[in-house]
């Protein structure tokens, strides 16, 4: 592989230790995929934070990184770690929270920004064509997708590496040649936007390749998030093309196999209806709810009192709960819990629902199968009536 002087005297260790062993992950695993040199980055994304996943194994690679003199050369955010630190909730289980804090100290330390959210675009939206090293497989694919920036799919320790040396290995998706999208997949027209999230569980799960998708040129931002993220989670996307949004230039489309997605196609995605009588946690924001999204669950709860059939869990970026201080003492006002800075997906749960009902397929795909939990789809209406009405 080529490598610039600078490149080299890292790799070398001129730089100290943590560069040296960042640049030597960075190089093997893209001499192990053919690149022929390393491209800078922009802004890191770093997944792979959260204890509950990564263990004390994981938090020991993430401090001797720091330990060593590890820190960010470029722009870095955080992915959620496992535990709340808003203290609006009583859903989430905090008891590893000094294993969390002794992470997320480290991270910090090392100058990456301690958004902990999987919406990183949030705070720094990549330009088309921006060269990027993000875990979080919901953001990689929201990031090539609607925005035209070129990351691969990383694991934490690649992010980690490519935020201390600011560079990765340039193959993928960094590659124009390989942003083919070859697969065109339309839906049956009865098939409701409120179950978007179980649309892309379905693609995420059958087709391989690179899709087009131009039916998500009609949906929200979040219902597009949300659609990415299933696909993401139940398969390995990492882009689509929504002709009309993905930016011009930054994809190649090449039909050669179109799929048309039916109805009952996705019926096993979306849950069994669940009996009258259940306990209900309602779930939104997987991926993190935006502000505009806030402000419509406000908007939809306006009608009700408190919750009737069980609870509210709403997740979201770490700082908007001083951000946005007021509208999230409305929403506490109406029973809803909050969670800052993490989400069950990568967290446990304090107490059994018989059914969780989110709008979230990858929520879904995951509290099946970590949790081994009854999960319903719906759309976000419906998913803040089976709790309130
Ligand atoms: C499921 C997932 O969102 C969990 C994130 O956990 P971690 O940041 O990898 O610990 C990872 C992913 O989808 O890339």
């Amino acid at each position: 592989m080529y490598l610039t002087p600078e490149q080299e005297a890292m790799l070398k260790g001129e730089y100290g230790w943590s560069t040296a062993k960042a640049m030597e992950i960075i190089v093997k695993v893209g001499e192990s995929l053919g690149a022929e040199n390393l491209v800078k980055i922009v802004h890191a994304h770093i997944s792979g934070v959260s204890f509950s996943n990564i263990g004390e194994h994981g938090a020991r690679f993430i401090r001797d990184f720091y330990e060593k003199g590890g820190r960010a050369r470029v722009y870095t955010t955080i992915n959620p770690g496992c535990v709340d630190y808003s203290g609006l909730q009583s859903i989430i289980d905090n008891s590893l929270i000094n294993a969390q804090k002794d992470i997320d100290n480290a991270l910090a330390k090392m100058g990456f920004n301690p958004v902990f959210t999987c919406i990183p675009y949030w705070y720094r939206p990549p330009s088309p064509g921006e060269h990027l090293a993000w875990g979080e497989s919901s953001a990689v694919i929201f990031a090539n997708t609607f925005y035209g920036g070129y990351t691969n799919r990383e694991g934490g320790p690649i992010a980690l590496a490519a935020a201390i040396t600011g560079y990765t290995y340039n193959a993928g998706l960094h590659l124009s040649e390989n942003r083919r999208a070859t697969v065109l997949v339309t839906t049956a027209p009865d098939i409701d936007r409120q179950v978007i999230g179980a649309v892309g569980l379905w693609i995420g799960d059958n087709i391989r390749e690179i899709t087009v998708i131009p039916f998500a040129k009609h949906l929200t931002f979040p219902e597009l998030k949300i659609l990415l993220a299933s696909m993401a989670a139940s398969g390995s996307h990492a882009m689509s093309v929504v002709p009309g949004l993905t930016p011009r230039g930054t994809y190649i489309e090449e039909i050669e196999e179109k799929i048309v997605i039916e109805k009952n196609d996705i019926d096993k995605y979306i849950g069994d209806e669940y009996p009258r009588g259940s306990s209900v946690l309602g779930y939104v924001g997987c991926p993190h709810t935006t502000l505009m999204e806030l402000m419509e669950v406000a908007r939809l709860l306006e009608r009700y009192g408190s919750p009737r059939k069980g609870r509210l869990l709403l997740t979201i970026p770490a700082e908007y709960t001083e951000r946005y201080r007021l509208l999230i003492n409305r929403l506490k006002s109406k029973g809803v819990e909050i969670a800052a800075g993490t989400c069950p997906v990568v967290s446990r749960l304090r107490k059994k629902y018989d059914v969780v009902v989110t709008n979230s397929g990858k929520a879904a795909f995951y509290l099946r199968k970590i949790h081994g939990l009854k999960v319903r789809i719906t759309g976000l209406r419906e998913v803040i009536e089976s709790v309130y009405a």
